[in-house]
Formats: structure tokens, sequence, C-alpha cells
């Protein structure tokens, strides 16, 4: 997978060279290319921003830098390559769950336009959108100053779900919120050694070795922390998996 970011925080994409995404480009599965969106701009300011037409606070982002950027990116992409799908992060956009990251997953290139200000003038993305997937998506019902922080997260996600790129001691198989066999549960509590520490032991369950009763209580206990946090979506589970999940522990 390839995957473009044009920003005016190149730097703040740096989390992108460490950990799992870091290991993933060394590794080739992933080729990350971080672009700073004032290369596009040829004033002596290296201007991104202009007031917005309407009146209203703050500035607008202007679309010139931004349709000149986005054109050499997509113009860089091999010939009879596929193209991009263009991942817009914004407050007002649908909300990134898992699904659209399994979704994104599966693409061979996306491009994330993370803005700043008050947003990107509109006609950027209408532009796009005749032409490419343009997909606004929002990380959460709360409001950042930019769109980096949220391409970190769906580039972290994203990546994980790439084959390969999660190492056989870790898996996404249970993941909460993905489909399967805890579907829609939040991940119960886990514990490693030591057997006790500051006086404190391990459910005696999990030290039985009788992997039908751990399977249960894993369950239950992902139930009873969904049930305080998350009630939602035990209005949303199907009870029929439940039932089968209990025949197969
Ligand atoms: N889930 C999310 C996503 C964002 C986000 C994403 C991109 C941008 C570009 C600018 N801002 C600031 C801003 C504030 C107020 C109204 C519009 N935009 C962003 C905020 N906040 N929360």
């Amino acid at each position: 997978m390839r995957i473009d970011v044009v920003t005016i925080f190149p730097e703040y994409l740096e989390p992108l060279n460490v950990s799992l995404v870091g290991k993933a480009r060394a590794r080739g599965q992933l080729d990350v290319r971080v672009h700073d969106l004032r290369e596009w701009t040829h004033d002596k300011h290296n201007t991104v921003d202009d007031t917005p037409y309407g009146g209203g606070p703050g500035m607008v982002m202007k679309p010139e830098p931004w349709g000149e950027a986005l054109d050499a990116v997509i113009e860089s992409g091999a010939q009879g390559e596929e193209l991009p799908v263009l991942v817009v992060p914004t407050p007002s956009g649908r909300p990134f769950t898992q699904e659209l990251a399994v979704e994104l997953s599966e693409k061979p290139w996306l491009v994330f336009t993370p803005a700043r200000y008050e947003g990107i003038d509109r006609r950027v993305i209408e532009e796009y959108g005749d032409r490419l997937d343009v997909r606004e998506v929002s990380i959460g019902d709360y409001v950042l100053a930019g769109g980096e922080a949220p391409v970190l997260v769906m580039v972290e996600a994203v990546a994980r779900l790439l084959p390969g790129v999660l190492g056989n001691a870790e898996s996404h198989r249970d993941d909460s919120f993905a489909p399967g066999a805890m579907a829609d549960l939040l991940e119960g509590p886990v514990y490693t050694k030591p057997p006790e520490w500051r006086g404190r032991g391990i459910p005696d369950v999990l030290l039985s070795g009788h992997h039908g009763k751990i399977a249960r209580w894993r369950r239950d206990e992902a139930f009873r922390r969904t049930v305080h946090n998350r009630p939602d979506l035990i209005e949303r589970a199907d009870p029929a998996a439940f039932d089968k999940k209990d025949r197969e522990i």
C-alpha cells in the first residue's frame, strides 16, 4: 500500500517513522510519503490561507496550493496505477470505524489531506470528488485544531490490518469492534507475570488450564465491561451470536 499525506506540518507525521508503521515501512510493506503543502505556494510568505467569504471567525485554506499539490501527487502514480482514495479528516465527516479501517486497508493507495484553520475551501473537495473516491472522516465527536492527529490514528488503524504487519505475537482477530467471535464487545481484562503484584493475584480460572472455562470467563468479563462502558454496543449486539458462542465454548 502507498500512503501520501499533504500537510503544512510535516513534522507532525514523524511518528509514522517509528513502531508498527515505521517497521512496516522499513520492511517495504508500506510506502508512506509526507509532503509539505507550502511546496506548492509561490508567494514570498508561502500563503496557504485567507479570510472566509461571507465573513466569520478564523481563516480558510486556499484552493490553489491544494489543487497543485494533489495534482502532483496523483500524477506521481505509476502509469495504469489505480487512482487513490482521498481521505479528508474533518469534524463534520462520517465516523471512522473499524469497518472503514478494514475497507481502506484493502485499497492500494490512500491520500490524506489534513487541514488546519477552519478547513479547506469546499471547491477542492468538489474538484477531486468528480474523479476520485473522496471520504470525509471524523475520528470522534470532539474538535481538534487540525487533521494531522486524525491521520496518525487512521494510518495506524489501517496499517495494522495489512497482511504481515502485525507480528505473530499480536492478532487483530479478537479486536473490539471487529466482526467474529467477540463481535461488538470491548476487550476484557488481561494479565501476565508475576503471579502476585502488590498483594494482587490472578483470577483462578486463568490459572486453571481449562480452556473452555477461560473462554467463557473472558467473554463474560468482556460483556460486563461493555455493559459498564458502552451499553450502546449491547443494544447493537446480536443475541444469537452469544448463544452460538456459548455452544462453541
Ligand atoms: N474528529 C475531528 C476531526 C477534526 C478536525 C480535522 C481537520 C481539521 C482541519 C481544521 N480543523 C479545525 C476545525 C475546527 C472547527 C471546525 C472545523 N475545523 C480540523 C479538525 N476535529 N475532530
